[in-house]
């Protein structure tokens, strides 16, 4: 399927707003026509009238083409107010499709595909170019379809009175509706190109630098920075004058055919006057009707030149949406069932395109219920076990089962519902401590809310606050400190109440009384049947699992209790 086909599934539930948008159009664009052709008549008739007295004024009918006038100035008026509401509602509508069936799309990439791609260049995608093919419609579709239906008609009016007066504006139209714009958009695809792969590059430095400004300074390289985004800035710049002078060369050659075309209209209708086919008035109705007629294919150039961006943006983001998630999706999806064991049978797990086995021949089997520290050196493959518990990649060695189905029968959702994690590098979201425990559970009342910020040893700190729950931790939670945001996250888990929870690293930058505190509450909060797989270095924190489970070079080895 070609990207606009794509497209037009992706349009198919507002097609009806979008038809109504399109007659809504044709409809303003046929008053507009009607308008000056009947004040060509309008006038005449008031010449003719004025010169010839009160036989002239007897003979021609004034009155008929005043109301006609007026008819089409109201219909012309209310068509283009509701053209505008239909057509502006049904393009957001569009970019709201786009742009909810592309995040649908990207869930199952999440996290091992989408890490591949620049997160700038991610959000230039997902902003800019969804926006891009949210236009389709309003400036590329709408315009087209107009003015090919518009020109139809005008055409044969015209030739209801002129035959070669038809003959010339349906050639003009044809020269100015296609083949000038065509042309305009072919020797500008080039630059076209450049410019979206120029912004696109241009958007994840961007992001980067902005990302990492500070590290920027410290290196003293916020000058080379300004110098390398004032380039690319040129870079686009000289890209963007070329479609533009382009653009409005194209623009005036239209303006230029429709004046001469209506020049041309005249002279022809002068002479089948003067050969007595024609009457006086209809001189200037289609001397007026033809420039008309030009008005819908003026935006055609400026379409022409979306069509190109349209194309491109669309095929930048099929191309991330398209990508195969890294753990295909089960064919028959399998829901764990009590006791929610993890047992791993020889298991092997490497990286796509990485050469060494991360896991391998790696056995393992934790109960439910059981509290397990996993303790070993960096790299020993302990993340990776998190890792392949939700999902995120899949193995391709052994066996490994949760609840009693085969994991690779589980899908990615089904596994948060049972396990909770604490992350090494957990994020928290912009906004209060608040949104951050609704985002772990919508539905958490305040009473809740406290007690899982009791259980994280946050409680305090919180309602110290004069604003409590409602205060804010900034961006990736900058206004606590890490240790603070550490308990933020402890107290999200806390606030899930998983079957399962992962804790990476739960105490790094607590001192030594709150991480006891910490790790006594959280103990003492959690139902009996509720699993703790703690990862961690801290030889106390271990002490307090039931088990301590070493991982060394990509297998677990049982080492008992800690001293
Ligand atoms: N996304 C990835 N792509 C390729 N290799 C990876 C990826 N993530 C981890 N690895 C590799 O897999 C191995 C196990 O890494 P893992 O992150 O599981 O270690 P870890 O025990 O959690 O270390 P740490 O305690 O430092 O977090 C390492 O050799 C690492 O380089």
């Amino acid at each position: 399927m070609t990207q606009f086909s794509r497209l037009a599934v992706l349009m198919r539930p507002i097609r009806r707003e979008m038809l109504m948008g399109l007659a809504l159009a044709v409809l303003a664009s046929l008053a507009n026509f009607g308008l000056l052709f009947l004040s060509g008549w309008l006038l005449a008739a008031a010449a003719v009238a004025g010169l010839g007295g009160i036989v002239a004024q007897n003979a021609f009918n004034i009155f008929l083409p005043a109301v006609g006038v007026r008819f089409f100035a109201t219909v012309r008026i209310l068509a283009r107010y509701l053209e505008r509401v239909v057509t502006h509602d049904a393009t957001l509508r569009f970019i709201g499709r786009v742009r909810a069936w592309s995040f649908e799309s990207l869930i199952p990439q999440a996290p091992a595909v989408l890490a591949r791609q620049r997160s700038g260049d991610m959000l230039f995608r997902f902003v800019s170019d969804t926006d891009r093919m949210g236009q389709f419609y309003l400036e590329v579709m709408l315009p087209f379809a107009v003015a090919a239906i518009c020109c139809a008609a005008y055409v044969v009016v015209t030739g209801l009175f002129s035959v070669s007066a038809a003959l010339v504006l349906a050639t003009s139209l044809l020269l100015c509706g296609t083949i000038i714009p065509l042309i305009a958009a072919k020797l500008s695809a080039c630059a076209t190109a450049q410019i979206s792969l120029q912004q696109d590059i241009m958007h994840a430095d961007l992001t980067e630098i902005l990302q990492g400004m500070g590290e920027f300074m410290f290196l003293g390289a916020a000058g080379s920075v300004q110098e390398h985004i004032a380039r690319q800035q040129t870079n686009i710049r000289v890209c963007r004058q070329k479609v533009l002078l382009l653009e409005g060369g194209a623009r005036f050659l239209i303006t230029l055919i429709g004046t001469l075309s209506a020049v041309a209209m005249l002279a022809l209708a002068t002479h089948a006057y003067h050969a007595g086919t024609l009457s006086a008035a209809c001189l200037p109705m289609l001397a007026l009707g033809g420039l008309a007629a030009f008005d819908v294919v003026g935006p055609l150039p400026a379409a022409w030149q979306l069509l190109g961006h349209v194309r491109v943006a669309a095929q930048r983001v099929f191309a991330v949406c398209d990508q195969p998630p890294c753990v295909p999706l089960p064919a028959v999806t399998a829901s764990p069932v009590q006791p929610l064991d993890l047992c791993f049978c020889n298991l092997g797990m490497r990286y796509p395109e990485a050469n060494y086995w991360a896991l391998r021949h790696a056995n393992l089997l934790i109960r439910q219920g059981e509290h397990v520290a996993l303790v070993g050196p960096s790299g020993a493959g302990k993340s990776t076990l998190i890792n392949l518990l939700f999902r995120f990649y899949d193995y391709q060695e052994g066996t490994a089962s949760f609840g009693n189905v085969d994991l690779k029968n589980v899908d990615a959702d089904t596994m948060s519902q049972h396990v909770g994690i604490v992350a090494q590098d957990f994020h928290l979201f912009l906004g209060s401590i608040r949104r951050n425990l609704m985002i772990a559970r919508s539905n958490a009342t305040e009473d809740e809310m406290w007690r899982a910020l009791k259980i994280a040893q946050l409680a305090e700190f919180v309602r110290a606050e004069p604003a409590g729950l409602d205060t804010l931790v900034g961006e990736e939670g900058i206004c606590l400190s890490g240790g603070q945001a550490r308990r933020l996250a402890i107290a999200q888990v806390v606030l899930r109440a998983p079957a399962w929870i992962i804790l990476d690293e739960p105490t790094e930058g607590l001192d030594a009384q709150t991480e006891q505190d910490l790790m006594a509450a959280l103990l003492a909060a959690l139902p009996p049947q509720a699993t703790i797989m703690c990862i961690t270095h801290n030889r106390k924190v271990a002490g307090l699992m039931d088990r301590i489970v070493r991982v060394a070079e990509g297998r677990f080895y049982e080492v008992g209790r800690a001293p």
